[in-house]
């Protein structure tokens, strides 16, 4: 569907499709434990979140230069071009490369080498948000925050993604605290695997400003109440929910009664290469399964402006506002 929505939720390593990991890892000489790209797509069954970021770290392993940085972003800008995104705020993961000896140099010139043309290119205005992996240490955290000093005129902000459970969000009260004092802006993956709890605590000891997944913030009336109360944004992925197996079908996906019960949801992709789907794809999938009706899509779709981090450019968010209103659904 190309509905003008931002993309608020997006692992650019989760991008990264079979045909271009095959080409990466031959122009790198990696070599890969899959035959080729259909023995690879075989092994998109998931069973859970943990399942999938053994293969998702895994494929990283070709990812080596700044041109193969620049090179999987810029597949990715022309894919969500092509499905209404106009706007994108990009995760990556810096540990997981620098614990292969790619530096936060190389992550950061490559991946810019393609942010910097993707107005131009593909009428995508981009933003980078540093993600650290909650599965290791709260140091390993800080350093990385501290690799990134020189980069900082290109990062608007910090997030926490990878396995959530055993993990809570306490665990980096310092790192973001450090970060807040940096000016950046905070987000984190919350209630996605973990419990609701872990959404009350990523807002009152990280103090983020949007919430990652939050789905199972439905499990916790008075969470809800607050979340509702406070205009956060939750940066929703159905597709990912249902690969990943936080929901059993799309079908019973809680997105109808969250938006009933006056949450300020967005639709996101997370790993598109390995859920089936771009932007525009979970918003399809959403609208056929869940039969959302057009003001619900154009909610959607309006509500990823209002949450997006454009504060600096009004202008530019009216713009994109007055688009969500004029589009007209096919
Ligand atoms: N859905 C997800 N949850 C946690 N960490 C991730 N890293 C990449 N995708 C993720
Ligand atoms: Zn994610």
């Amino acid at each position: 569907m190309s509905l003008p929505k931002a993309e608020l939720h997006l692992h650019i390593e989760g991008t990264l499709e079979p045909e271009l990991a095959f080409e990466l890892a031959a122009r790198n000489g990696v070599a890969l434990p899959y035959a080729d790209t259909d023995a690879l797509r075989e092994a998109y069954r998931f069973e859970d979140l943990q399942s999938f970021l053994n293969l998702y770290y895994e494929l990283m392993a070709v990812l080596r230069t700044e041109q193969d940085f620049a090179d999987l972003a810029d597949a990715y800008l022309a894919r969500a071009a092509a499905q209404g995104v106009r706007h994108v705020e990009m995760f990556f993961d810096p540990q997981a490369h620098l614990a292969r000896g790619v530096g936060m140099g190389t992550v950061v010139d490559g991946l810019w080498r393609a942010l910097e043309k993707s107005e131009e290119r593909h009428g995508v205005s981009t933003q980078l948000i540093m993600c650290f992996l909650r599965d290791e240490s709260a140091e390993s955290a800080m350093e990385t925050l501290e690799a990134a000093g020189p980069y900082l005129d290109r990062i608007v902000g910090i997030g926490l993604d990878s396995a959530e459970v055993g993990h809570p969000p306490v665990k980096f009260r310092e790192v973001y605290e450090a970060a807040a004092a940096l000016g950046l802006r905070r987000v984190a993956h919350a209630g996605e695997e973990g419990p609701p709890a872990y959404i009350t605590e990523a807002l009152d000891v990280l103090g983020v400003e949007r919430i990652d997944h939050g789905l199972r913030c439905m499990e916790d009336e008075e969470l809800v109440a607050r979340l509702v109360r406070d205009r956060v944004p939750l940066t929703l992925c159905p597709l990912s929910n249902v690969r990943l197996r936080t929901v059993d079908t799309l079908a019973e996906h809680p997105l109808p009664a969250m938006l009933d019960a006056g949450l300020l949801c967005t639709v996101n992709s997370d790993d598109p290469a390995y859920f089936g789907g771009y932007a525009g794809d979970n918003f399809d999938a959403v609208r056929a399964t869940l039969g959302l009706s057009e003001d619900r899509l154009r909610e959607l779709a309006r509500n990823s402006f209002v949450a997006s981090f454009l504060e600096h450019d009004e202008e530019r968010r009216t713009r994109y506002l007055a688009e969500v209103e004029a589009y007209e659904f096919g």
